[in-house]
């Protein structure tokens, strides 16, 4: 079944579990606080390694990226927090899916929930917003983001689930 092929086979409280010292190393990371981020998307588990965006308030590198293929990657992007605007849509989620990417983590908005709903990918957003962003270009791709009381680095992995999130310097 296709949920399967993006869903992680390990369930997160099993991994902090098995990797206790990893926690403790600061090796194997817990977004936080729990509840920073909603769950959207059809997939409510997902994982894969990270590509990451610095934005603010302007999407067009999250369509830069998701116009690539996604090969499974989980796009996270930092958009500052921002609850002014919508980082992520229904036209992009479709792009997301078609494209193989297997989850987006946005640290800003998204809208067209309705529509990312129908997408086979897991999305998690700080909420949504009805406005759409900037389309001017601004941003970083690939750089260390900062959210959730961790640095997301490009190429960690990411595991998701109705748990939490996890960020690990390795695949586990
Ligand atoms: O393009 C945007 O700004 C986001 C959006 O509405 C979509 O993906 O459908």
């Amino acid at each position: 079944m296709a949920l399967k092929e993006t869903s992680p086979s390990v369930a997160t409280t099993d991994l902090c579990d098995a990797h206790e010292e990893k926690l403790q190393a600061g090796d194997l990371r817990v977004l936080s606080p729990p509840g920073l981020l909603q769950p959207y998307g059809m997939l409510r588990s997902f994982a894969g390694p990270s590509a990451t965006l610095k934005v603010f308030e302007d999407n067009s590198l999250v369509r830069e990226a998701l116009e690539q293929p996604g090969e499974g990657r989980v796009l996270v992007v930092d958009g500052g927090g921002s609850t002014r605007c919508a980082l992520l849509g229904g036209n992009l989620g479709q792009l997301a899916e078609k494209n193989k990417w297997s989850g987006i983590i946005v640290f800003g908005c998204i809208r067209d929930v309705d529509e990312i709903a129908e997408c086979k990918i897991g999305v998690r957003a700080l909420g949504t917003h009805p406005r759409k962003s900037l389309k001017r270009g601004a941003g970083d791709k690939d750089v260390a983001v900062s959210f959730g009381g961790t640095i997301i680095r490009p190429g960690e992995f990411v595991y998701a689930d109705g748990d939490g999130v996890l960020v690990s310097r390795s695949k586990l």
